[in-house]
């Protein structure tokens, strides 16, 4: 695995026409912590994975892995690079069984391209075998080495989300970004990701988990970065960020207003 490396964003803008979705932000995501990005709806915190992983292009600022300058390149080079992301609506492949999900997060690392995971071409036998093993390793690790073979529809939404994870750290990410995980599982699968995502932080793993579950944040998070309308307005630890009274005022109202 690549050398340990912090995620740091410099002065980032981006506006869609006149629309200013992020203004100026600064901030830094460290390899063995999980850091948490919250904020009320529409702050920017998806816009910022966006730009983190390279679907949207930032007008101003710099995103750097370690010493490597990433706001040039294209969301797979990036990928390529070691960034990892889900997404906040559960995007995983309807056809393929959920092994086969993971498997094909495995697919930036193969040499043969990730049609010979799937076909029988003697060339990418060996890089199959090794995904397949892999693959049924991180779900063992997750708990979910009964569902290898089932459809994704075929379970229930904590299932389908804790299967995205699994093919995102499949491919052993420098950097994953989690968009509200939590969204639409119940207090049991709730509970479940959060001893998942804690058992996942690792010392060589930037984790950041975009979430409104504050019981999840406040518990998986060593750090927490709080954007409010594009701007970041607060960081520091789960405790810090409780005091702020900044943060304090956004997510409970101004008594005065
Ligand atoms: N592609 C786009 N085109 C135009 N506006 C966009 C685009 N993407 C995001 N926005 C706008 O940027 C703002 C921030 O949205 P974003 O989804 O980043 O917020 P968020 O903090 O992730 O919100 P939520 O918690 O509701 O998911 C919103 O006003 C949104 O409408």
């Amino acid at each position: 695995m690549a050398e340990a490396a912090t995620l740091a964003a410099e002065r980032i803008s981006l506006a869609f026409g006149g629309h200013r979705v992020l203004s100026d932000v600064s901030l830094d995501f460290r390899a063995g912590q999980v850091t948490g990005l919250i904020g009320p709806n529409g702050a920017g915190k998806t816009s910022l994975f966006n730009c983190l992983t390279g679907l949207y292009r930032p007008q101003e600022g710099t995103i750097a892995l370690g010493d490597m300058r990433l706001e040039g390149l294209a969301p797979a080079r990036r990928a390529r690079e070691g960034l990892a992301r889900s997404f906040q609506h559960v995007a995983l492949c309807p056809d393929l069984s959920v092994i086969e999900n993971v498997m094909f997060g495995r697919a930036r690392l193969g040499r043969s391209g990730w049609a010979s995971a799937f076909l029988p071409l003697p060339r990418g036998r060996a890089e199959a075998a090794d995904a397949r093993a892999t693959a049924e390793r991180i779900l063992a690790r997750l708990g979910l080495a009964a569902f290898a073979d089932d459809m994704p529809a075929s379970l229930p939404p904590g299932t389908q989300r804790m299967v995205e994870i699994a093919r995102a750290i499949v491919a052993d990410p420098r950097v994953l970004l989690l968009d509200e995980p939590a969204a639409g599982l119940n207090a049991a699968e709730t509970r479940h990701l959060t001893e998942a995502l804690r058992a996942l932080a690792g010392p060589d793993l930037v984790m950041v988990v975009v979430e409104h579950d504050m019981d999840l944040i406040m518990e998986v998070c060593d750090r927490i970065h709080v954007l409010n309308f594009g701007r970041l307005i607060a960081s520091g630890t789960p405790a810090e960020i409780r005091a702020d009274p900044e943060v304090v005022r956004v997510y409970l109202g101004d008594p005065d207003d």
